[in-house]
């Protein structure tokens, strides 16, 4: 997939059909756009393009507004992974946001990215201050003969699943939840970095991983999760707080690894958080905290053949 981050490198020949969104957490709702985009990319003869950005719209209008649910590599590699042809990543700025609804698709959809069809969830709004949505998109396409296609939220529950519920599902440690919503778990990505070395003391070496302040962090509390270091896959015993045991550290996630001993400082490791065991105690002593750990991971070890 090849992935294209300003409009200038643009330079499309053949005709094309396109998605447009931001597409945080490329969640179920998603997936199904993009498939789509796939499918008919191949029964056309066109080729498929996912138009999104490199920073959340609603951060443009008010900086840190909200944390994402992807890094952008992530975002790449799940719309990658459906089997889309470029993935145009540009920066949402005030070039998009000035650009009238007409404007928008004679220079960017048509000119730009040769656009035959367009696929879009039903809440779409594009232009100058939002004013162009799904029917008036269908409207100005006529005039170039682009067919547009509206597609219907999915529900899960009766629920829509959109990436704001997401978000507030893992903020509420509801990692199991997110899951149906997401159709993969919830991971974080990280650097192991160095902590305050009583983990090995403590008989449960913990792999810290560095914090990415942009990306949706889950409630604090230890986990049940599934970790990946160089392809392999491990269990593992996550803890995300403050260690009130400890007393005065500031947030680390640390991860105790199953059935592992290796020096992995440095390395990166992916952590997919499977269930919320329970909340992070203040302990009145290590021993207290050691025997509770013993029993964290017990647990895990009894339920880990049930999560492949
Ligand atoms: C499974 C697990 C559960 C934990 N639960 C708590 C807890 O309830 N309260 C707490 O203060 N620290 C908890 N911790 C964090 C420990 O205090 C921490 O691992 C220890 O301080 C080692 O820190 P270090 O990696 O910086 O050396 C937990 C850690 C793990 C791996
Ligand atoms: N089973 C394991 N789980 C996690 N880390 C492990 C494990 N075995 C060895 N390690 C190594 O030990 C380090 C953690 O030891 P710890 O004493 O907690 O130090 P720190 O405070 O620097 O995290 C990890 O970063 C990793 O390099």
């Amino acid at each position: 997939m090849h992935i294209i981050k300003t409009l200038d490198d643009l330079c499309i020949k053949e005709p094309t059909i396109i998605t447009i969104g931001n597409f945080d957490g490329v969640h179920l709702g998603h997936q199904r756009i993009i498939q789509k985009v796939v499918d008919k990319a191949k029964k056309e003869n066109l080729k498929s393009i996912v138009f999104t950005f490199l920073n959340h719209p609603m951060n443009f209008f008010r900086a840190g507004t909200v944390k994402s649910l992807t890094t952008l590599d992530e975002k790449y590699l799940f719309i990658k992974n459906i089997g889309i042809d470029c993935c145009l990543s540009i920066p949402f700025d005030s070039y998009i946001t000035n650009l009238s609804p007409a404007e928008y698709v004679e220079k960017i959809l048509v000119n730009k990215l040769k656009a035959k069809e367009i696929v879009i969830g039903h809440d779409f709004t594009f232009g100058k201050n939002k004013s162009g949505n799904s029917c008036m998109l269908k409207e100005i396409a006529t005039l170039y003969d682009i067919n547009v296609e509206i597609v219907e939220p999915i529900k899960i529950n009766r629920t829509r699943i959109s990436s704001s519920i997401i978000r507030k599902m893992i903020e509420n440690g509801d990692v199991d939840k997110s899951k149906e919503f997401l159709g993969r778990y919830y991971s974080l990505q990280g650097k192991v970095i160095h902590g305050m070395k009583l983990g090995r003391r403590l008989g449960f070496p913990t792999a810290n991983i560095q914090i990415n302040e942009d990306v949706v962090i889950p409630k604090k509390g230890v986990y049940y999760t599934k970790i990946y270091f160089k392809n392999k896959v491990y269990y593992g015993a996550t803890n995300i707080g403050l260690n009130p045991t400890i007393g005065n550290r500031s947030l680390s996630i640390e991860t105790y690894i199953l059935d592992f001993d290796r020096d992995i400082y440095e390395e990166e490791i992916i952590i997919h958080f499977i269930e919320r065991i329970r909340d992070e105690k203040k302990f009145h002593s290590l021993n207290e905290l050691t025997s509770q750990m013993k029993k964290d991971i017990e647990y895990i070890r009894n339920k880990k053949t049930i999560y492949i």
